[in-house]
């Protein structure tokens, strides 16, 4: 099975660098149509529906906002009978709000990928409910040409994954920007220190992502002992404040998850 039809409803940031990822990885843009009230033209040309279309789609993919799903649900239920799949990348809403809403639909996918989608280096996080198997390798397939297919089993973990692996690039990128605004605090051109951290950290990622080592161990493997690297790392690591910190921003953004899911339940 292949989405030979793809109704894409909220083309905006995210669905937007999915589109980008998927052209590149050489799906034909006629795979991809837009349901938007008010656009009359999207990037790439695709074509683009103002009222909802009556054609069949294998699947629809789902980037509004997570509180406007009851704008587009009456719209959208009768385009989810059994042949059609749900995709959503919403942040935070659960199946069973999708399914509450789509009782027909041929399957319901929470699909959580990152803003690097464009890239095809995105982890793209799934959870499904009532997928044929067929239909599960054929979104396998569309996560892995984005980056990474990574089914999760519990989705009482779902929103963890999406702060570790959805939100985490605007962490990395904060990181990114403090670091570039340290060095320029004590003196270096504001400019080369924003070059210096971003083909740093670009670096840094593709060697851990190839590395045989984890992450803490290259972080030894970077810091020779009695060296500069240690002092630097030593003031991360007393009293274990980076981790600390680390847990508590990433506590922060699931628990986020959980209360846009409570907004979405009816
Ligand atoms: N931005 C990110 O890095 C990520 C976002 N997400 C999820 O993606 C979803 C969208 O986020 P973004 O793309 O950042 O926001 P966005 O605001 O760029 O995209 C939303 C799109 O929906 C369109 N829209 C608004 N009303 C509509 C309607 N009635 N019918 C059809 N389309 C309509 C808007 O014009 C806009 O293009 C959110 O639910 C978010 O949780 C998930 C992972 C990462
Ligand atoms: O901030 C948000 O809610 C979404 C989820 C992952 C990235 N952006």
């Amino acid at each position: 099975m292949t989405f030979a039809k793809i109704l894409i409803v909220g083309f905006g940031t995210m669905t937007g660098a999915m589109v980008d990822g998927w052209l590149a990885a050489g799906y034909a843009p006629s795979r991809f149509e837009i349901y938007h009230p008010r656009k009359s033209e999207v990037a790439h040309g695709l074509a683009v529906h103002n009222d909802w279309p009556e054609a069949h789609f294998d699947a629809v993919l789902l980037g509004v906002k997570p509180h406007m799903v009851d704008d587009v649900a009456a719209g959208l239920e009768p385009l989810l009978g059994p042949d059609t799949i749900l995709l959503s990348v919403l942040a935070g809403v659960e199946l069973s709000s999708y399914i509450s809403r789509f009782p027909r639909t041929g399957g319901i996918v929470r699909f959580m990928p990152n803003l690097a989608a464009a890239l095809g280096k995105s982890p793209n996080a799934l959870i499904a409910n009532g997928l044929s198997a067929s239909a599960k390798e054929a979104v396998t397939q569309l996560a892995s040409d984005l980056g990474t297919a990574e089914w999760v089993e519990d989705e009482s973990q779902f929103d963890l994954v999406t702060a570790l692996a959805g939100s985490g690039p605007g962490f990395v990128y904060r990181f990114t920007d403090a670091l570039a605004a340290g060095a320029a605090a004590l003196g270096l051109p504001e400019d080369q220190a924003q070059r210096l951290a971003v083909a740093m950290v670009d670096g840094a990622g593709a060697l851990a992502a190839a590395s045989e080592f984890s992450p803490g161990e290259l972080a030894q493997r970077v810091a020779s002992p009695g060296g500069m690297t240690q002092k630097g790392l030593d003031i991360l690591d007393d009293q274990g404040a980076l981790n600390q910190l680390m847990t508590e921003c990433l506590r922060a953004a699931r628990d986020r998850g959980a209360e846009m899911a409570a907004e979405a339940r009816e």
